[in-house]
């Protein structure tokens, strides 16, 4: 365990009354803020409708987080703190969130909380490349995100749960305070209430530059056969207008109800939500064992189980998708060696079916070292050769040149990191921003030497189903 995570205080369950009292008194005791966090189980609450009705409460704040196997289902409300990558002096962004989360959860109340996923929780991610020049498409989605919610409500294999989270000062008004969250509190128990999703808005879809897309994979196979790189992830972008606004929760809801075996997330800032249905864990970490997945080399769903199974099987055997998995295994493994012990990969891939498409897929998983926290694995892996390329320096800065979309969040990671320094990232593939009545798409390809313009132009439009598919709803 990282030192640090441990020094908060946790307190037996108790009345929350009671902490907020104690957290006032410490505050003034120590002359600084204190953050409190406490959490109950909370009956029959549904996160998506629970996603849904926040947004009377706090618009613009508002995170859903699920793993591949719905295990931890996590939707944060509001927010108490920030944690982004400004004030960072000589540091990564990444080690800045977790110097500044571990600075607080140092002085924490916490309550004995629910297990994986409850007491206070940041929930967020990065943009993919902090050195791409920005546009204002991702106006709101910084370099680094994290929120630590005011409210969180989270499903995971003990039950539901609702965490509160304040953070006291020495002058603090607990009378006042008590009074406002029993306000809000009113408000998000309307919010537990079951709710259906209207049908989304009929759209147009403009494919944004299609041809220059595909010469540009002309491009990168030349640059890989004069050995300049190995291996290149080129993305791009589908401009959708909608009649009329495009609903975060309706397509949350559907990529939730179809897209089974993936990571749902859905993180908002502003007017805008950053949406989709990963297949790609990043890495996770739980105590101190840490679990990557490496999910590269595609190939589309087969009409009946038998093209299905005669598709899965060609895949497997394919050199072309074989080189561009064996990339990322390498990098991941190679990180895996450097960072913990005991690594264990499978020497062959199996297959990730997923509803439009399948994947070749290796599992990695270690025993994290002295010093190695989820943060600096995200940073350690961030990205991996399935998102950016090989040679990691010369493929991150070729897209940097030759990509013309600007990715922000897309192929980033995005996830939760709790007070005991367990959590986990996903990579945000799979994905779009909704912004009222305007949509941006993305897919990317692994590019290797044997790459085929039409054939990765045909994998992007599996990679932009599951999307597509949810904002028709
Ligand atoms: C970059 C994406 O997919 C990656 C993950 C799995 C398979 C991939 C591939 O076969 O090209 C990509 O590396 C995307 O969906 O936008
Ligand atoms: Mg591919």
């Amino acid at each position: 365990m990282e030192a640090g995570y441990l020094s908060m205080t946790i307190l037996k369950q108790q009345a929350n009354w009671e902490q907020l009292t104690k957290g006032a008194h410490q505050a003034k005791e120590m002359g600084q803020p204190i953050l409190v966090s406490y959490t109950q189980r909370i009956d029959a609450w549904d996160p998506l409708s629970f996603f849904a009705k926040a947004g009377n409460l706090l618009h613009g704040e508002r995170s859903f987080w699920s793993d591949s196997t719905r295990e931890i289902v996590l939707v944060g409300v509001g927010h108490t703190l920030i944690f982004d990558e400004r004030d960072t002096v000589g540091e990564n962004r990444f080690s800045a969130v977790e110097r500044k989360w571990k600075e607080w959860v140092a002085n924490a109340l916490i309550s004995e909380n629910g297990g994986p996923g409850t007491g206070p929780v940041i929930i967020g991610g990065f943009s993919f490349d902090p050195e791409k020049k920005k546009t204002d498409l991702w106006k709101g989605y910084h370099d680094a995100s994290l929120i630590l919610p005011r409210w969180m409500l989270t499903l995971n294999e003990h039950g539901r749960w609702l965490t509160t989270n304040v953070v006291l000062t020495p002058e603090e008004n607990i009378a006042q305070l008590k009074e406002q969250l029993n306000k809000e509190k009113s408000i998000l128990d309307e919010a537990a209430q079951t709710v259906s999703f209207a049908k989304g808005t009929p759209f147009v879809t403009k494919e944004v530059a299609p041809d220059s897309w595909k010469q540009s994979i002309g491009l990168a196979t030349r640059e890989i056969q004069k050995e300049k790189l190995k291996k290149v992830v080129l993305a791009r972008e589908l401009r959708l207008t909608g009649e009329s606004s495009f609903s975060p929760e309706g397509t949350l809801a559907s990529l939730h109800a179809n897209q089974p075996d993936s990571y749902i997330f859905a993180i908002e800032r502003g007017d805008g939500c950053f949406i989709g249905a990963s297949p790609e864990r990043l890495v996770k970490r739980e105590g101190r064992r840490l679990l990557s997945n490496c999910v590269a080399g595609s190939t589309v769903r087969g009409a009946d189980i038998k093209e299905d199974l005669a598709l899965g099987e060609e895949l497997l055997h394919d050199q072309k998708n074989k080189d561009e998995h064996d990339f990322v295994v390498q990098m991941i493994c190679e990180a895996f060696c450097q960072e913990s012990e005991n690594v264990e990969v499978p020497d062959e891939p199996t297959l990730h079916k997923l509803r439009y498409i399948q994947h070749l897929f290796t599992p990695v998983t270690g025993w994290a070292r002295e010093g190695t926290s989820l943060l600096s694995m995200v940073h350690r892996l961030h990205p991996t050769p399935a998102l950016g390329g090989w040679p990691w320096s010369e493929s991150l800065s070729w897209i940097r040149e030759q990509e013309i979309l600007d990715r922000g969040w897309y192929a980033a990671p995005i996830g939760w990191l709790d007070a005991r320094g367990d959590g986990e990232f996903c990579v945000a593939i799979r994905s779009g921003l909704l912004r009222g009545a305007q949509a941006s798409l993305f897919a990317g390809n692994g590019i290797v030497e044997e790459s085929d313009p039409e054939k990765e132009y045909e994998e992007t439009r599996w990679k932009f189903r599951p999307m597509l598919s949810a904002l028709e709803h």
